[in-house]
């Protein structure tokens, strides 16, 4: 278990949408370099928390600090630089299919301002990283969705992001290509990453070394270290 300085606080952070709450007085830290399990019943909040975080959704009360920017106060001439420290894994994040693979993956990393001979370079290593080296010239609707899934995970990870959100990122996936994705997120947390993964399987969760997160109806209900 880490216990350096948090990298995310969460101070009793509430999330509304509309007469629902979807997340209650949530409050928490969570350590640079940990690996998290977010668990808990479909309609919990998992993939709730995950997206506020990165702002994806602001809070509807609470606060949240992220490597020590306030997120309720932060300008928005940071919000790029805030989002560029996270890789988002989630199911809704389509690839644009008139893209190629490469293409795919390249655009992020011109937004963040890299150049061309690192993109390339980048880019082949993610795929490797997946398995997929020989699909970067392909369309993504010409992939089946497993391979899609994975195209997304190289995606989310090609930035070197310090911390990696994943939305049941093995969902889609068949045993050996949920085994790789795992593998593949172990490996970056063993570099450095924090890595949190919302999901319900059970199986997932139990053969991984890990604190974990629970959410029962919006509440954090228990925290538990899974070994
Ligand atoms: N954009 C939204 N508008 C209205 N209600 C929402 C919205 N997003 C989430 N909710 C509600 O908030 C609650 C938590 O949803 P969330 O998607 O975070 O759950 P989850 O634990 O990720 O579930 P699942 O495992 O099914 O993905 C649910 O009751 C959901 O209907």
């Amino acid at each position: 278990m880490e216990s350096k300085a948090p990298i995310i606080r969460v101070f009793h952070v509430y999330k509304r949408y509309g007469a629902q709450t979807a997340l209650g007085d949530i409050t928490l830290d969570i350590g640079q370099g940990e690996f998290i399990f977010v668990t808990g019943a479909s309609g919990a909040g998992k993939t709730t928390l995950l997206k506020l975080l990165y702002l994806g959704e602001p809070v509807s009360e609470g606060h949240i600090l992220v490597d020590g920017m306030n997120l309720s106060r932060i300008r928005k001439d940071r919000i790029p630089f805030l989002r560029r420290l996270f890789g988002v894994i989630f199911q809704d994040y389509n690839l644009i299919p008139n893209r190629t693979v490469f293409e795919n993956i390249s655009l992020v990393l011109e937004v963040a301002g890299h150049r061309p001979a690192l993109i390339t370079k980048k880019v082949a290593s993610v795929l490797r990283a997946v398995g997929l080296e020989d699909r970067m010239h392909a369309y993504p609707p010409s992939l089946s969705g497993g391979e899609q899934q994975k195209i997304t995970i190289a995606r989310a990870i090609a930035g070197d992001p310090k911390i990696i959100l994943a939305d049941e990122p093995t969902g889609s996936l068949d045993e050996e290509s949920a085994e790789d994705i795992m593998n593949l997120l172990r490996t970056l947390h063993h570099r450095g990453a924090t890595v949190l993964i919302a999901t319900h399987d059970r199986d997932l969760v139990r053969g991984t070394p890990a604190r974990r997160i629970h959410l029962s109806r919006g509440r954090l209900e228990q925290e538990a270290v899974e070994s």
